[in-house]
């Protein structure tokens, strides 16, 4: 017998996170610019770009989807040809499904982020972690790339398929050096993408600077982007491997399954492309470097340390935060996320008080010197 669904808890729900000041690194990067929001109600109605189509989204004229997966974001990623995607995640997939092969071996730096594994798994390959150094700096060395291939090669028998990089990393915000890690894969003729998922769209990014063949990008976490959408970027080397077409469907490229974000999401970051292009440039990221280092010392001046590299290259930074778990022994675990919120504060986990992850991206100095006094305060109320 078929039940009546309750739908009254659905419909248009309200979203009641305080956003006043948003330190969440998943989010301080895709929050839309004005013309990105105002292109959401235009472009929200299922396939509504779809009505000029060429045959395939990136050969779509009206509105400018050619250029801007054509001509601009190729310049923008430094790279031969590009595509969107529908993250970063799906970008890498795509480069290994297309370059490798079942039982291959694809090397990746110990930060990896867990879309990275399961990207590869996805495309049934065995993984090798590049190993970091340890607390508190966790970096990723050039020479730990050669000893992973290695190992690979005495373990397998064969080089690894492929080297990945995560550029930075989503858990330390490091920085490793990619040119001195492309120079040592390719020596050993392996192919390099590069998951720039926390840089295309915050910081200066060029791909065939950094030495690599693929770049992934992610347009809700990094270019102001209602997700899920992403970016490829991929050398003209590769370019007949990964933009491969149907030999049934000719306008349809197999690694994207014919088109990908096909509706409101790429017109958001076609919507959000100027701010974003003029947020990447050197002196702009250099702002937001300072910032990222001020906050740092002022968190450092309560206690906290910050992990990682030092001084810090990147918005994103992980603090351990023992003078706040200790209080959460006196208190109650949730007591940081609550004082935060009442604050209008949001970003740190509930239930976090040991360490926690932060952004300062596109937060200002006013802001986060809000922040620090928010701390500050807490610290007191709590000690006394
Ligand atoms: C370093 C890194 N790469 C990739 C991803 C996944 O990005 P996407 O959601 O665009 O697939 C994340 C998500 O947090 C990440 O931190």
């Amino acid at each position: 017998m078929c039940m009546a669904i309750n739908t009254a808890k659905f419909g248009f729900i309200k979203r009641d996170t305080p956003r006043e000041i948003n330190l969440d690194p998943l989010q301080t990067g895709g929050i839309l610019t004005p013309e990105a929001r105002q292109a959401l109600q235009e472009w929200g109605d299922g396939y509504s770009v779809c009505d000029y189509c060429g045959g395939a989204l990136d050969q779509i004229k009206t509105p400018p989807i050619f250029d801007f997966i054509n001509k601009a974001l190729p310049e923008f990623l430094g790279c031969d040809q590009a595509r969107v995607t529908n993250g970063a995640r799906e970008a890498k997939f795509a480069v290994m499904h297309a370059v490798c092969k079942e039982g291959d071996w694809v090397v990746m730096d110990g930060n990896a982020h867990y879309s990275s594994l399961v990207a590869a798994q996805r495309a049934r390959l065995n993984i090798k972690l590049v190993e970091k150094t340890p607390a508190p700096e966790y970096k990723i060395l050039p020479e730990k790339y050669a000893e992973a291939i290695d190992a690979v090669k005495r373990e397998s028998g064969r080089a690894p398929a492929l080297a990945l990089l995560t550029y930075p990393d989503g858990s330390y915000g490091n920085i490793a050096d990619a040119k001195a890690i492309s120079k040592i894969v390719h020596d050993n003729g392996i192919p390099f993408l590069v998951n720039g998922a926390y840089a295309i769209g915050r910081m200066p990014f060029n791909a065939k600077e950094l030495g690599a063949d693929f770049v992934s990008g992610s347009g809700h976490k990094s270019m102001a982007s209602s997700g899920p959408i992403g970016v490829l970027g991929v050398s003209n080397q590769y370019a007949p491997k990964v933009l491969a077409k149907s030999p049934t469907n000719k306008n349809k490229e197999i690694e994207f399954l014919g088109c990908t974000a096909r509706g409101a999401t790429i017109m958001t970051m076609l919507a959000s492309f100027p701010a974003v292009y003029e947020r990447t440039r050197p002196e702009r990221w250099q702002k937001e470097v300072e910032d990222a280092r001020w906050f740092s010392g002022q968190l450092e001046s309560l206690g906290l340390k910050q992990l990682g590299d030092k001084p810090h290259d990147h918005d994103l930074m992980f603090f351990e935060s023992m003078p706040f778990y200790d209080i959460s022994q006196k208190a109650d675990r949730y007591f940081l996320y609550r004082e935060m919120k009442a604050r209008s504060i949001h970003g740190i986990k509930p239930g976090l008080t040991k360490n926690f992850k932060l952004s300062t991206f596109g937060v200002g100095r006013e802001k986060l010197g809000i922040v620090v006094d928010a701390f500050k305060e807490i610290l007191q109320k709590y000690s006394t």
